[in-house]
């Protein structure tokens, strides 16, 4: 063996000395073989190439989340299984009637048919949270935001601003679809907690908790024009709910780096967890990556209500961490996580979330 091994080894200085094919080692080949693999891991990235997977798609109708049911438990450990898997997953909800659904993108177009002047009144405090378009990185994409939109007071500071002379239907819809979606994320929340005994902590938080309705509306293409609509990127948010209009786009990203088309439906709702509940549940829900492309010309209009702690540090709740789960989160701001993450330093950071609070 050893003696082969000499031989092998001069062999292979020999090779080199004379610019021949040398045999690789064990460890280069390994070395090759990771490299080979990253190159696909990254070409899979920027092609996007989607599967013909599916995301979890959990049954959150009337008559399957009443606490006293015998359908309760499975439903809960279904929503935490596929938020550890996924960080996200479909939600059946219907609460929010075809009629409510209807008024809802109605009073979408409405809002972004007003001239670009009206728009950019919006403005808020917190980056992205108010009027946000006409952007070279993606120009097909138009939003706006409406801070407290759980509020009559949020909504009504908003509609007026957007229309001097009141428009109680636009009021009206983006109230109650806020509040009947924002039942939604409490529903799953509750899931989460009872599953993770932290449902004190969460009340907690409950009682500082701000919501954020974003209208969101993508152009199509036009010729030579990429169909990026939004580009890859976790959620600052606590947790998301997003909605879509008829017109498809939204990809997310699985663990193991395949993205999956998610199908518009009128009661079909994809919760999905943000960066702010991967530090709080320290790790055990992680953000996953999404984005929009744009496939046709027609244009695309979606929704999304936003939940972020006002004004509470967050803190990892103490049942979180023992000897397998070693705090991975300081105790942080939400906010001003956000005024990081729009920093110079957290714009480069490959998680802002843990460049800002990690351990
Ligand atoms: O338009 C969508 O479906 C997704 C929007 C989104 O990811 C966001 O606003 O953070
Ligand atoms: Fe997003």
């Amino acid at each position: 063996m050893t003696i082969q091994y000499v031989y092998a080894s001069e062999l292979r200085s020999y090779k080199k000395l004379l610019h021949v094919g040398v045999p690789l080692t064990r460890e280069k080949r390994n070395k090759k073989r990771k490299e080979r693999k990253k190159e696909k891991q990254s070409k899979l990235e920027t092609m996007g190439s989607l599967t013909n997977r599916n995301l979890p798609v959990i049954d959150l109708t009337k008559n399957n989340v009443d606490p006293n049911s015998s359908s309760w438990s499975t439903t809960r450990s279904n929503v935490v299984r596929a938020l550890e898997d996924y960080g996200c997953f479909v939600a059946i909800f219907d609460k929010v009637s075809p009629e409510l659904d209807k008024a809802i993108f109605g009073a979408a177009e409405e809002l972004f048919d007003l001239p670009v002047e009206s728009k950019v009144l919006n403005t808020s405090k917190t980056p992205s949270h108010g009027y946000v378009g006409q952007e070279p990185v993606v120009p097909l994409y138009e939003g706006l935001g409406i801070e407290n939109a759980t509020t009559l007071e949020g909504v009504q500071t908003f509609t007026n601003l957007l229309w001097p002379n009141g428009n109680s239907n636009f009021r009206e819809t983006a109230l109650s679809f806020s509040r009947i979606v924002a039942e939604l994320d409490q529903l799953v929340m509750i899931m989460v907690c009872e599953t993770y005994g932290i449902e004190k902590e969460y009340e907690s938080l409950l009682g500082s908790m701000s919501y954020l309705l974003r209208l969101i509306k993508y152009r199509g293409p036009e010729e030579n024009e990429k169909n990026l609509g939004i580009v890859p990127h976790t959620d600052k948010s606590f947790m998301s709910i997003l909605h879509q209009h008829q017109v498809k786009g939204l990809e997310i990203k699985t663990k193991d780096g395949e993205w999956i088309l998610i199908d518009p439906s009128p009661r079909s709702f994809v919760v999905m967890a943000g960066d702010a509940c991967m530090a709080w549940t320290n790790g055990r829900i992680e953000p996953p990556h999404h984005r929009v492309t744009m496939t046709g010309k027609k244009e695309r209009y979606s929704l999304g209500l936003f939940t972020f702690i006002r004004d509470l540090m967050i803190e990892v709740p103490e049942a979180l961490v023992d000897e397998e789960h070693p705090l991975q989160y300081k105790p942080f701001d939400h906010y001003k996580f956000i005024d990081y993450y729009f920093t110079e330093e957290g714009k480069k950071s490959k998680c802002a979330i843990r460049s800002y609070c990690g351990i």
